[in-house]
């Protein structure tokens, strides 16, 4: 495809070595730079559109650090144009709302796998083939968020592409089929729900690339549906903490 300056990736406007093979994903662009605090040298690499890019160093071993906007369709843009570009390792720092009355405000959700109710999958893999994370990057996030003492739950996430459609189901015309849904992936065992993850993982296993996901809960409707207490979180710092502990060891072993 030639609709960027050779070297150039179109939309994430990364040039050829400027990138390591491991890339931190948040969605949120704000949340680049809070993550590139924790590398060393780190400097912005390309501002295009949602994409942001810092690139720095973690035990002497370049890491990047890529937004991906929300949802699907972004986030496997990026993901191609990073692996064009020479990375192979990715995990998604990302906030979630919880759906089991165990997954409070504030505390982390590490996905096995994810639930394809998106469409971008959908144009990568048949829907019988499976969202599944990396199984050492997973473990890898288990250990760091264990070492750093963080409140942890690891499990299947939902993922979709409408997020009032997630919080406000009664209002959509198709609400019947999203409420019965809902409830089916709670009677399933979801922890939580989140919109990349399913296209991250499909789209990684597609490009023989490895991906992971750790989320921060920012609240859970079903807590406060059942009234329970169900403060509102934003600080993502333990998830980027998780993510940066999860790379070093990987770096490290
Ligand atoms: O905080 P980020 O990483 O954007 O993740 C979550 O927040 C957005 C919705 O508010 C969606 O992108 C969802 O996946
Ligand atoms: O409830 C939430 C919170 C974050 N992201 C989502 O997709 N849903």
């Amino acid at each position: 495809m030639k609709y960027a300056e050779e070297g150039m990736q179109y939309h994430i406007g990364i040039r050829n070595g400027e990138i390591g093979k491991y890339v931190i994903l948040p969605g949120d662009p704000k949340r680049c730079v809070k993550i590139a605090a924790f590398l060393d040298h780190a400097r912005l690499v390309a501002d295009n559109r949602e994409f942001v890019t810092y690139t720095g160093f973690l035990e002497g071993e370049r890491v990047s650090v890529t937004s991906t906007g929300i949802g699907g369709p972004s986030a496997a843009i990026a993901m191609e144009e990073l692996v064009r570009a020479g990375a192979d390792t990715f995990i998604r720092v990302g906030t979630c709302g919880g759906m089991q009355p165990q997954v409070k405000s504030g505390d982390l959700v590490i996905a096995t796998g994810a639930v394809r109710m998106e469409g971008t999958s959908r144009e990568y893999a048949p829907i019988e083939f499976p969202a599944v994370a990396d199984f050492h990057l997973s473990g890898a996030l288990e250990r760091a968020a264990e070492k750093l003492g963080f409140s942890c739950h690891t499990g299947v996430v939902q993922c979709k592409d409408s997020f009032y459609g997630q919080h406000e189901p009664q209002k959509m015309p198709v609400g019947y089929e999203l409420q019965e849904k809902w409830n089916a992936w709670i009677k399933l065992g979801c922890l939580a729900s989140e919109m990349e993850s399913a296209a991250l993982f499909v789209v990684a296993s597609y490009l023989n690339v490895r991906a992971a996901s750790v989320f921060l809960t920012v609240a859970n409707q079903e807590r406060e549906r059942l009234g329970l207490e169900n403060p509102v979180v934003h600080d993502t710092e333990k998830a980027i903490r998780t993510a940066l502990e999860a790379v070093r060891e990987l770096i490290q072993s």
